[in-house]
């Protein structure tokens, strides 16, 4: 039963449902979706947009600024039709459509047609099965769950010490960019600075990335970093690496809303003991789970032991999915683990979660990796042997772009001839993929995958020269 923001404060146990979800992001929904599918009745308790980061300030946003990139980068390097650019109105536009101005009625509809029950406001555990429901207004109610409930409440961004107190954008400035600043430094070098990078350099930006560490998505393959590097630097974008901030300087700032510059110049000072300066700095230096105010102590649940990915301390109701769960920060993980746990919830027999993660980085060239690197699956004690394409050699791939760029890898277990991991930077890059994916997960020996005749001249033919290069495994 939602409360209305200016009902009277109240307290009143009901059980609401079998299941009760807190946070209503992609894992949530799919978890509630599919309990009631199996039979259960389900509720999800939501205190800001229902949707989840993933629909209103992190994949989707960000995605639909980058597609059309996509789309002109081939066009500029694809004789035969007009080079077409990037139009920065209709790009934020897009953008605006794509989140539904930050208006979830959509997703309410979805609910409500799916017989979710949502109930908004801030949830926290007080008992076993035990929610309380704060509103605003400081009204709040307790509801109890027959069954389960489940921390479905995402993740948070990581600040750093030196970054703290100062208004400097995160990531939810960067996909709502609704004005350009002039200079926009990035700090970080994972998938949220590189994508960003890209997009707001072509709004028009002049984006310096800061990366700590010796390479932009230092845990890929050692060329991914050497192929996106060259991408950003090709679209204008300057990068620092072995940089860190030591220290950050801005006039006091104003709040002026969601991606408007929030203030004066940032300067900071790096640990090479130089001064920058730029109109924005955008913290993209990863993610945390978000348990810290769900009061998770009222039942004997040790909160840092459940963020690092411990949840052998859950009691048998209390389940955890998504980013909140420790794991890779992924929309598609989380998506999986309800699943995995709705099939549980409802007696379903289900196979172990161990599964290998993909995932794709929609930078120009994309990125898309599965399983273990070559280094990943030595230090897991695996014998490796391993295959490498240029998609310059591959017909297929050639077709789709002149200044073609791109490379592809496979790492295969010596002993089993199994695939450990892939993987793919180019064109087309998150299409190969998936091929990845089912070899890994159903064991398939490179030996058979060679009998997979790939049409031509389509881009998969890189699995082809993948494989001829492991014809004695
Ligand atoms: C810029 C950016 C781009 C990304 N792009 C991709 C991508 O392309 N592909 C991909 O797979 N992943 C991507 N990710 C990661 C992806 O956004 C997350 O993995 C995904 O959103 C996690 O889903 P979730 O359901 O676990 O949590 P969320 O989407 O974070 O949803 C959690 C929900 O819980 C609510 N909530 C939290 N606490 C409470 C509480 N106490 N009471 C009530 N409600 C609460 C929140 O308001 C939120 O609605 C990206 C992340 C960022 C930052
Ligand atoms: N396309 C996609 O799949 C996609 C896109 C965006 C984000 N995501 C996911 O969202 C999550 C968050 O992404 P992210 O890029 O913010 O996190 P990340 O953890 O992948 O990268 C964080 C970066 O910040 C750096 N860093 C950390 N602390 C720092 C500090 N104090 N000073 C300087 N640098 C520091 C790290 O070295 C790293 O380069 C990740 O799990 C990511 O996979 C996925």
């Amino acid at each position: 039963m939602p409360v209305s923001p200016d009902s009277p404060t109240q307290s009143q146990d009901e059980s609401v449902a079998d299941v009760i979800v807190l946070g209503g992001g992609p894992a949530g929904e799919v978890l509630a979706e599919r309990v009631v599918r199996a039979g259960l009745s389900a509720a999800i308790v939501e205190h800001e947009l229902l949707g989840g980061e993933c629909s209103y300030y992190a994949c989707i946003p960000s995605k639909a600024l980058l597609r059309p990139l996509q789309v002109a980068s081939t066009t500029a390097h694809l004789p035969g039709v007009e080079p077409t650019a990037p139009i920065p109105d209709a790009l934020l536009r897009r953008r605006s459509d794509w989140v539904a101005h930050y208006d979830d009625a959509g997703q309410a509809r979805w609910a409500d047609k799916a017989g979710v029950k949502v109930l908004r406001g801030h949830a926290r555990l007080v008992g076993e099965r035990q929610i309380e429901i704060h509103q605003r207004s400081g009204a709040h109610h307790t509801v109890t769950a027959g069954r389960a409930v489940v921390i479905a409440t995402g993740s948070t961004p990581r600040i750093p010490a030196v970054f703290e107190g100062v208004p400097v954008w995160d990531h939810r400035d960067a996909t709502g960019a609704q004005e350009v600043p002039a200079r926009l430094m990035i700090v970080g070098g994972g998938p949220v600075a590189c994508e960003a990078a890209t997009w707001m350099s072509a709004l028009g930006a002049q984006v310096t990335l800061l990366v700590r560490g010796a390479d932009v998505l230092g845990d890929a393959e050692p060329f991914v970093a050497d192929l996106v590097t060259a991408g950003l630097e090709a679209a204008g974008v300057t990068i620092h690496t072995f940089t860190e901030v030591t220290s950050v300087r801005r006039p006091a700032g104003i709040d002026p809303g969601l991606g408007r510059v929030k203030g004066g110049a940032v300067t900071v000072r790096t640990s090479e003991s130089e001064l920058m300066e730029a109109e924005e700095l955008l913290l993209a230096t990863g993610r945390r789970p978000d348990l810290d105010r769900l009061n998770l102590e009222s039942v004997d649940v040790d909160a840092a032991a459940l963020a690092r990915g411990d949840h052998s301390g859950l009691p048998d109701w209390l389940h955890v999915i998504g980013d909140a769960a420790g794991g890779p920060a992924l929309t598609h993980l989380g998506k999986y683990q309800a699943r995995q746990l709705a099939a549980r919830l409802s007696g379903a027999k289900t196979t172990s979660d161990a599964t290998p993660v993909p995932q794709v980085v929609f930078t120009e060239p994309q990125v898309a990796s599965v399983g273990l690197t070559e280094a990943q699956a030595r230090a897991a004690g695996h014998s490796t042997v391993t295959a490498e394409v240029d998609f310059t050699d591959v017909p297929g791939a050639a077709l789709l772009r002149d200044d073609l760029t791109g490379r592809a890898k496979l790492v295969v277990d010596a002993d089993t001839g199994l695939v450990l991991g892939a993987t793919f930077v180019g064109p087309a890059a998150g299409e190969l993929l998936h091929a990845a994916t089912v070899a890994i997960v159903g064991k398939v020996p490179v030996g058979t995958l060679r009998h997979a005749v790939v049409a031509f001249p389509t881009a998969s033919e890189v699995w082809l020269h993948l494989l001829e290069k492991l014809e004695r495994v």
